[in-house]
Protein backbone atom coordinates (compact mmCIF):
# COMPACT_ATOMS: atom_id res chain seq x y z
CA UNK A 1 0.00 0.00 0.00
CA UNK A 2 1.43 3.13 -0.54
CA UNK A 3 2.32 5.77 2.40
CA UNK A 4 5.46 7.46 3.71
CA UNK A 5 7.82 10.25 2.39
CA UNK A 6 9.97 10.67 -0.30
CA UNK A 7 12.78 12.90 -0.10
CA UNK A 8 13.72 14.30 -3.82
CA UNK A 9 17.10 16.84 -3.88
CA UNK A 10 19.75 18.03 -5.64
CA UNK A 11 22.29 20.16 -4.39
CA UNK A 12 25.64 21.19 -5.71
CA UNK A 13 26.98 22.83 -2.81
CA UNK A 14 25.74 21.17 0.05
CA UNK A 15 23.48 23.40 1.69
CA UNK A 16 20.12 21.55 0.13
CA UNK A 17 21.68 18.35 0.94
CA UNK A 18 21.61 19.08 4.39
CA UNK A 19 18.06 20.32 4.30
CA UNK A 20 16.73 17.04 2.98
CA UNK A 21 19.24 14.86 5.28
CA UNK A 22 16.76 17.01 8.05
CA UNK A 23 13.75 15.63 6.54
CA UNK A 24 14.59 11.84 5.89
CA UNK A 25 15.65 12.00 9.15
CA UNK A 26 12.96 13.13 10.78
CA UNK A 27 10.21 11.17 8.92
CA UNK A 28 12.33 7.90 8.70
CA UNK A 29 11.87 7.61 4.53
CA UNK A 30 13.81 7.25 1.68
CA UNK A 31 15.92 9.93 -0.15
CA UNK A 32 16.94 9.96 -3.70
CA UNK A 33 19.54 12.22 -4.75
CA UNK A 34 19.34 13.87 -8.65
CA UNK A 35 22.57 14.05 -10.10
CA UNK A 36 23.41 15.09 -13.54
CA UNK A 37 25.52 13.13 -16.19
CA UNK A 38 27.50 16.69 -16.79
CA UNK A 39 28.82 17.61 -13.88
CA UNK A 40 28.63 21.92 -13.37
CA UNK A 41 31.62 24.41 -12.77
CA UNK A 42 33.45 24.62 -9.78
CA UNK A 43 33.34 28.05 -10.30
CA UNK A 44 30.12 29.66 -8.58
CA UNK A 45 30.03 32.48 -11.47
CA UNK A 46 30.36 29.63 -14.11
CA UNK A 47 28.08 27.53 -12.69
CA UNK A 48 25.65 30.22 -12.51
CA UNK A 49 26.41 31.08 -16.62
CA UNK A 50 25.77 27.20 -17.47
CA UNK A 51 22.44 27.21 -15.61
CA UNK A 52 21.17 30.62 -17.04
CA UNK A 53 21.54 28.90 -20.49
CA UNK A 54 19.68 25.62 -19.59
CA UNK A 55 17.46 27.51 -18.19
CA UNK A 56 17.07 30.03 -21.56
CA UNK A 57 16.97 26.73 -23.89
CA UNK A 58 14.54 24.97 -21.61
CA UNK A 59 17.59 22.32 -21.21
CA UNK A 60 16.95 18.90 -20.09
CA UNK A 61 19.78 17.93 -17.95
CA UNK A 62 20.77 14.13 -18.32
CA UNK A 63 20.48 12.68 -14.99
CA UNK A 64 22.57 9.23 -13.87
CA UNK A 65 19.44 7.92 -12.61
CA UNK A 66 16.24 9.60 -13.94
CA UNK A 67 13.23 7.52 -12.59
CA UNK A 68 12.94 7.08 -8.57
CA UNK A 69 13.09 3.80 -7.27
CA UNK A 70 9.57 2.37 -6.29
CA UNK A 71 7.95 6.22 -6.28
CA UNK A 72 4.18 4.27 -6.51
CA UNK A 73 5.13 3.56 -2.84
CA UNK A 74 5.23 6.80 -1.64
CA UNK A 75 1.80 8.87 -1.27
CA UNK A 76 3.86 12.18 -0.71
CA UNK A 77 7.43 13.52 -1.90
CA UNK A 78 9.48 16.40 -0.75
CA UNK A 79 11.36 18.27 -3.52
CA UNK A 80 14.63 19.37 -1.96
CA UNK A 81 16.03 22.04 -4.36
CA UNK A 82 18.29 24.99 -4.83
CA UNK A 83 17.15 27.81 -5.98
CA UNK A 84 18.42 28.74 -9.26
CA UNK A 85 17.42 31.50 -11.14
CA UNK A 86 14.35 31.70 -9.36
CA UNK A 87 13.09 28.09 -9.69
CA UNK A 88 14.41 24.53 -9.94
CA UNK A 89 17.68 23.82 -11.26
CA UNK A 90 16.27 22.41 -14.69
CA UNK A 91 18.00 18.77 -13.78
CA UNK A 92 14.04 18.76 -11.87
CA UNK A 93 12.59 19.55 -14.98
CA UNK A 94 14.89 16.16 -16.77
CA UNK A 95 13.13 14.43 -13.09
CA UNK A 96 9.56 15.96 -13.55
CA UNK A 97 8.90 14.09 -16.75
CA UNK A 98 10.39 11.13 -15.79
CA UNK A 99 8.35 10.45 -12.71
CA UNK A 100 4.61 10.36 -12.55
CA UNK A 101 4.17 12.42 -9.38
CA UNK A 102 -0.11 12.48 -10.27
CA UNK A 103 -2.08 11.90 -7.22
CA UNK A 104 0.66 12.55 -5.05
CA UNK A 105 1.05 15.53 -2.05
CA UNK A 106 4.17 17.23 -2.95
CA UNK A 107 6.03 19.83 -1.23
CA UNK A 108 9.41 22.53 -2.03
CA UNK A 109 11.54 22.84 0.05
CA UNK A 110 14.30 25.42 -1.67
CA UNK A 111 16.95 26.94 -0.19
CA UNK A 112 17.75 29.95 -1.65
CA UNK A 113 19.82 33.56 -1.20
CA UNK A 114 17.27 35.85 -1.31
CA UNK A 115 14.54 34.73 -3.86
CA UNK A 116 13.10 32.54 -1.28
CA UNK A 117 10.54 30.04 -3.03
CA UNK A 118 10.90 32.00 -6.24
CA UNK A 119 8.55 30.81 -8.84
CA UNK A 120 9.01 27.01 -7.98
CA UNK A 121 5.46 26.23 -7.19
CA UNK A 122 4.34 28.11 -10.02
CA UNK A 123 6.50 26.03 -12.12
CA UNK A 124 5.78 22.65 -10.25
CA UNK A 125 1.91 22.88 -11.02
CA UNK A 126 2.52 23.05 -14.56
CA UNK A 127 4.90 20.19 -14.82
CA UNK A 128 2.89 18.03 -12.59
CA UNK A 129 -0.62 19.48 -13.14
CA UNK A 130 -2.09 16.58 -10.87
CA UNK A 131 -0.15 16.35 -7.78
CA UNK A 132 -1.25 17.39 -4.82
CA UNK A 133 0.90 20.64 -4.52
CA UNK A 134 0.95 21.54 -0.79
CA UNK A 135 2.94 24.49 1.13
CA UNK A 136 6.31 25.08 0.41
CA UNK A 137 9.30 26.04 2.69
CA UNK A 138 12.22 28.45 1.74
CA UNK A 139 15.58 28.18 3.44
CA UNK A 140 18.04 31.03 3.28
CA UNK A 141 21.05 28.77 2.09
CA UNK A 142 23.36 29.87 5.01
CA UNK A 143 20.88 29.16 7.96
CA UNK A 144 20.40 25.22 7.04
CA UNK A 145 22.05 24.36 9.94
CA UNK A 146 20.15 25.93 12.12
CA UNK A 147 16.87 25.15 10.49
CA UNK A 148 15.63 21.76 12.23
CA UNK A 149 12.88 23.49 14.02
CA UNK A 150 11.50 25.00 11.10
CA UNK A 151 11.56 22.44 9.36
CA UNK A 152 10.02 19.74 12.30
CA UNK A 153 7.21 22.47 12.47
CA UNK A 154 6.57 22.73 8.56
CA UNK A 155 6.09 18.67 8.33
CA UNK A 156 3.51 18.87 10.82
CA UNK A 157 1.99 21.71 9.28
CA UNK A 158 2.06 20.23 5.81
CA UNK A 159 0.40 16.78 7.44
CA UNK A 160 3.47 14.67 6.33
CA UNK A 161 3.91 14.05 10.37
C1 LIG B 1 23.40 28.50 -10.71
C2 LIG B 1 22.94 29.19 -9.47
C3 LIG B 1 21.87 30.08 -9.55
C4 LIG B 1 21.37 30.66 -8.37
N1 LIG B 1 20.28 31.49 -8.47
C5 LIG B 1 19.74 32.00 -7.34
C6 LIG B 1 18.55 32.80 -7.40
O1 LIG B 1 18.00 33.07 -8.46
N2 LIG B 1 18.04 33.25 -6.24
C7 LIG B 1 18.60 32.97 -5.02
O2 LIG B 1 18.08 33.39 -4.02
N3 LIG B 1 19.72 32.20 -4.94
C8 LIG B 1 20.30 31.71 -6.06
N4 LIG B 1 21.43 30.93 -5.97
C9 LIG B 1 21.97 30.58 -4.63
C10 LIG B 1 21.53 29.19 -4.19
O3 LIG B 1 20.13 29.02 -4.33
C11 LIG B 1 21.88 28.91 -2.74
O4 LIG B 1 23.22 29.16 -2.48
C12 LIG B 1 21.54 27.46 -2.37
O5 LIG B 1 21.43 27.33 -0.97
C13 LIG B 1 22.58 26.48 -2.89
O6 LIG B 1 22.18 25.17 -2.57
P1 LIG B 1 23.17 23.92 -2.61
O7 LIG B 1 24.31 24.20 -1.63
O8 LIG B 1 22.34 22.77 -2.17
O9 LIG B 1 23.68 23.76 -4.02
C14 LIG B 1 21.96 30.38 -7.13
C15 LIG B 1 23.09 29.52 -7.07
C16 LIG B 1 23.57 28.93 -8.23
C17 LIG B 1 24.74 28.00 -8.16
Amino acid sequence: AAGGTLVVFYSRSGNTRAAAKIVQESLGGDIFELKTVRPYPADYRETTEVARKEQKENARPALQTKQAPKLSRYDSVILASPCWWGTFPMAFMTFFEANDLAGKKVAVLMTHGGSGLGRSEEDLAKYCPKAKLLKGLAIYGGDVNNAEEDIEEWLRDIGVK
